[in-house]
C-alpha cells in the first residue's frame, strides 16, 4: 500500500486550522510542523527494532532501539522547511538532505536548483517532506534524484495531496510509500489544489499570497 491517509483525530483538526485563511503565519508554521510530527510518527511504525542490555537501577535489563538503517531528512525548498523540525524532534540524529525544486507557474514543470544530499543513501531511509503534493512533478523530481544517488527506501510526508499527484508519483514510483493529512478533490485550472492550503511556501515564509476565489 504506497498512499497512507492519516485520520488520526489531531492530525484533521490541525489541518483544518490550516485551512483557514485568516491563520497568522506564525500558526501556520506551528501547525506544519505539529503535522508534520504527527505523520513522521506513523511513518516509523514499521522500522524494526533490536534488542540490547542496559544496566539499569536493579541490574541489567533488556531494552530495543531502533536497529540497522539510519533517516535522511529531505526538505524541498523552500516549503518543506517549513516541516523539518516537527521531524527532527522525533529523529534528532537524522542527516538532512536539501532538495531546492521550483515549480514554473505556467508550464507547473518542476525545476532542480539545489541539491546537497547526505552520504550513503543506499544505507539510509529517506523521509522527503513537501506540504503540497500537486501534479506531482515536484514529488517524481525529488524521488528520481534520491534513486540516481542510491536511495531504496523512500518515504514522503505531505500535508495535502491532489489524486493528480498521487497517481503520478504512484505510477512512476510504486515503492515509495506516502503519509498524506488529506487527499483532496483536485486541481484548479492554475494547478493549485481545491480546497487545499494555498500556495504552502508563501503561507510557511510569510511572502506573497494568492487568493484562489
Ligand atoms: O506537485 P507539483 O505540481 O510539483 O507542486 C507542488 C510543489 O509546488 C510547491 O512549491 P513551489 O514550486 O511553489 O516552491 P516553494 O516551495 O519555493 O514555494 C510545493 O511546495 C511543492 O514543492
Ligand atoms: O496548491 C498548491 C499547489 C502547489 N504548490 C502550493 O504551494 N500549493
Ligand atoms: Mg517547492
Amino acid at each position: 500500500m504506497a498512499l497512507h491517509e492519516i485520520k488520526h483525530p489531531l492530525v484533521r483538526h490541525k489541518l483544518g486550522l490550516m485551512r483557514g485563511a485568516a491563520l497568522s503565519t506564525k500558526s501556520f508554521r506551528e501547525l506544519a510542523q505539529e503535522i508534520a510530527t504527527l505523520l513522521m510518527y506513523e511513518a516509523s511504525k514499521d522500522f524494526v527494532l533490536e534488542p540490547y542490555t542496559e544496566r539499569g537501577w536493579a541490574g541489567d535489563v533488556t531494552v530495543e532501539r531502533v536497529a540497522g538503517k539510519k533517516v535522511t531528512v529531505v526538505p524541498i525548498l523552500r516549503a518543506g522547511i517549513g516541516m523539518l523540525d516537527g521531524v527532527l524532534q522525533l529523529i534528532p540524529g537524522a542527516r538532512v538532505s536539501t532538495v531546492g525544486l521550483a515549480r514554473n507557474e505556467d508550464t507547473l514543470q518542476a525545476h532542480t536548483y539545489f541539491e546537497r544530499l547526505a552520504g550513503e543513501l543506499d544505507q539510509r531511509i529517506a523521509i522527503i517532506l513537501d506540504p503540497m503534493l500537486a501534479t506531482g512533478g515536484s514529488m517524481v523530481a525529488a524521488i528520481d534524484l534520491l534513486k540516481k544517488s542510491g536511495a531504496r527506501d523512500i518515504r514522503a510526508l505531505v500535508l495535502v495531496a491532489a489524486p493528480e499527484g498521487i497517481k503520478r508519483v504512484t505510477d512512476a514510483h510504486p515503492d515509495v510509500e506516502i503519509y498524506t493529512a488529506a487527499v483532496d478533490r483536485g486541481l484548479n485550472e492554475d494547478g493549485y489544489i481545491m480546497p487545499g492550503l494555498g500556495d504552502a511556501g508563501d503561507r510557511v515564509f510569510g511572502t506573497k499570497q494568492k487568493h484562489h476565489d
